[in-house]
C-alpha cells in the first residue's frame, strides 16, 4: 500500500445533535467542497491529538470527548489519503472559520445537500448506521418471534436482519412483511438475508448477501437507494463486498461462538487488520455482545452485530 497522507478529522455533534461542517477554500485541494474539520498529522502526533489541534486552529473548539467512528483509505488521482474521523460528542467554544472559511451546523438528514470529497462518502454512511446490528434467532413459532422482535425494537435495537434459513419462501416472505411493519413504526432498518429479487416481494430496506450469494455477483445488486450487508470471513471477501458497493459488512467469527462449533476464531488482531484498508462499515461479529462495542470501534469496526446477544432468549 502507497504512503497515504493520515488526516485526523471530526463530526462534531451540538446539543441540538447538528453537525458541524465547514467550506475548503477554493484555491486548495478539493476546493470550494464542505469537509468535516481537521487536517494532516503532524510528525509524532496521534490521530487524537491531530484532532484537537485541528479543531481548535480551524474552528475554535476545544474538544472535551471524542471516539473513533471509522478509517478511510482512499486514493485521489494526485494522493492517497487516510482519514482518521472521530465522532465529538463534548466540547467547549463556539465554533466559528478561523481561517475565514464559511462554517455551519446541519441536521444529519440534510448532510446529503452537500457536497464532500469523495473519499467522505463511507462517513456519511456510517453516521447512518448504529453501533449494534441484531440478527434475528429462533422462536417457538411466528407469534413468538414476532414479539421477540417487538421487545428487541422496544430496548435499542435499530438495525435487524432478517435471518432465517428454514423457513420455505412463502413463509420468509411472509414473516419479513411482518416484521417490516413493526420495525418501520419502531424506525429501525430491516435487512432480508435472502435472494436480492425478494425486494420485489417485500419492500424492506435492505439485503444481507451471504458469503455464498455475494461471489455470485459482479456489480451491486439492490439498487443505491437500498442498502446492502455482506457477509466476509477474510481479506478477499472483504474486497469482493468493497467492490459490489456494499453499505456495510459482518466480519466472523472474531471469537468463537456456539452457533458455528468447531471455526477456528481470528481474534481481535485480525479483525483490525483486515478491515484497516476496507472503507466500509464493518461489524465484527462472533461470541461478541454489548460489552465489545467499544473495542470493535476502537479497532476501526462500526460495532458488534450477533444473534445471541440482542436476540431475546427464552420466553418473552
Ligand atoms: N479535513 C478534512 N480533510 C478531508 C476530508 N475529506 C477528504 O478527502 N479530506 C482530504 O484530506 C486532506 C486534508 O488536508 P487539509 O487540507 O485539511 O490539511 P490541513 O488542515 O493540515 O491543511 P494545511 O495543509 O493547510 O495545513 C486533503 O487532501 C483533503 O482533500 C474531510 O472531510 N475533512
Ligand atoms: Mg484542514
Amino acid at each position: 500500500m502507497p504512503k497515504h497522507l493520515h488526516v485526523a478529522a471530526a463530526v462534531v455533534r451540538n446539543d441540538k445533535g447538528e453537525i458541524l461542517i465547514a467550506r475548503r477554500p477554493a484555491t486548495v485541494d478539493q476546493g470550494g467542497l464542505w469537509e468535516f474539520p481537521g487536517g494532516k498529522l503532524a510528525p509524532y502526533e496521534t490521530g487524537r491529538q491531530a484532532l484537537d489541534r485541528e479543531l481548535c486552529e480551524e474552528v475554535g473548539i476545544q474538544v472535551e470527548s471524542a471516539s473513533p467512528l471509522i478509517r478511510i483509505h482512499h486514493r485521489y488521482p494526485e494522493r492517497a489519503v487516510l482519514l482518521d474521523v472521530w465522532q465529538v460528542s463534548a466540547f467547549s467554544g463556539e465554533a466559528y472559520g478561523r481561517e475565514g472559511q464559511a462554517v455551519r451546523w446541519v441536521k444529519e438528514e440534510d448532510l446529503s445537500q452537500y457536497s464532500f470529497p469523495e473519499a467522505n462518502k463511507p462517513i456519511l454512511k456510517a453516521l447512518r448506521l448504529p453501533d449494534h446490528y441484531m440478527i434475528t434467532g429462533d422462536a417457538e413459532n411466528e407469534e413468538q418471534w414476532l414479539q421477540k422482535l417487538h421487545v428487541a425494537l422496544n430496548t435499542d435495537i435499530e438495525l435487524v436482519q432478517f435471518r432465517a434459513h428454514d423457513l420455505s419462501e412463502e413463509e420468509f416472505v411472509k414473516r419479513a412483511n411482518a416484521a417490516l411493519e413493526l420495525t418501520r413504526k419502531a424506525g429501525a432498518l430491516l435487512l432480508l438475508n435472502a435472494e436480492p429479487s425478494i425486494l420485489d416481494r417485500v419492500d424492506a430496506d435492505g439485503i444481507h448477501l451471504t458469503t455464498e450469494r455475494l461471489s455470485h455477483y459482479a456489480s451491486r445488486p439492490i439498487p443505491a437507494g437500498k442498502w446492502l450487508s455482506c457477509a466476509c470471513h477474510n481479506p478477499t471477501q472483504l474486497q469482493m463486498a468493497q467492490a459490489l458497493g456494499a453499505d456495510m459488512v459482518t466480519y466472523s467469527p472474531v471469537l468463537a461462538t456456539e452457533s458455528h462449533p468447531g471455526v477456528e476464531p481470528l481474534g481481535w488482531q485480525e479483525f483490525h487488520n483486515a478491515i484497516e484498508p476496507i472503507p466500509v462499515p464493518v461489524y465484527a461479529l462472533g461470541g461478541l455482545g454489548r460489552a465489545d462495542i467499544r473495542r470493535a470501534r476502537g479497532l476501526g469496526g462500526q460495532g458488534v452485530a450477533g444473534i445471541r446477544a440482542f436476540w431475546p432468549q427464552g420466553a418473552v
